[in-house]
């Protein structure tokens, strides 16, 4: 099933609550929420305070994408906060299995993310203690970049260790994504969409909302 998490980092901050519940009544699945602590990513974005606020307005999932340094410690805090899915970063320098180990325990589900530079296999090791591995389709850091279709066969050697071993993990793909590279993420084995500038550049969510999916769904097949 294709799910669409549109990133809210390319939203109105100043109307969170607004865009989220537009977004909802747009079609999407989940909020993406871009987690960026000036450290493990050269940008500063969203906190732990402004996830318990999108948490008591959001009717959907938050699916929280963490791009910092020692993501284990931090782990806690977002679980409290109310995020239903933690992606952390391989590269981040957390204990892998500890960090998963802390996410699940918490209640919510648990992704890891590769870098454009990590291979696949690298996350291989997790898969079967994992609910989505993240592969990101640009340099994490900022909305709006080009989409890396040099990532692709990244993804299909993902979906096919999955698949060699029976495992239904989510494959969440993360940069550049609109109607034209999700066909190409679909067919890869990708399943869970994010989408920030391409919705938000709209004035209506639900149409890139509605094409981001159809566009998915016949790639898929
Ligand atoms: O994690 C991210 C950046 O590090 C964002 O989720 C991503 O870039 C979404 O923005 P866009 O769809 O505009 O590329
Ligand atoms: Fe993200």
């Amino acid at each position: 099933m294709i799910l669409i998490s549109p990133s809210i980092l390319s939203s109105d901050f100043a109307n969170l609550a607004r865009e989220v519940g537009a977004i909802a009544d747009g079609g999407a699945d989940l909020v993406h929420v871009d987690v960026m602590d000036g450290h493990f990513v050269p940008n500063i974005t969203i906190g732990v305070p402004v996830v318990a606020s999108l948490k008591k307005v959001s009717a959907l999932p938050l699916d929280v994408h963490l791009m910092i340094s020692d993501p284990l410690f931090y782990t806690p805090a977002f679980l409290k906060a109310g995020s239903d899915m933690i992606t952390f970063h391989l590269e981040s320098g957390s204990d892998v299995s500890k960090t998963i180990d802390a996410i699940r325990s918490g209640g919510a589900k648990a992704g890891v993310a590769l870098k454009p530079a990590t291979p696949a296999e690298a996350v291989f090791p997790y898969l079967d203690r994992l609910d989505m591995v993240l592969v990101m389709t640009v340099e994490p850091g900022f909305g709006g970049q080009s989409f890396m279709a040099d990532m692709l066969p990244k993804i299909e050697a993902v979906r096919a260790e999955c698949l060699r071993r029976g495992l239904s993990v989510d494959i969440q793909v993360d940069g550049g994504i609109d109607p034209k590279t999700a066909p190409l993420v679909a067919k890869a084995g990708a399943n869970v969409l994010v989408a920030g500038s391409a919705v938000f550049k709209h004035e209506d969510y639900a149409e890139p909302i509605a094409a981001i999916r159809q566009a998915a769904v016949e790639a898929a097949g």
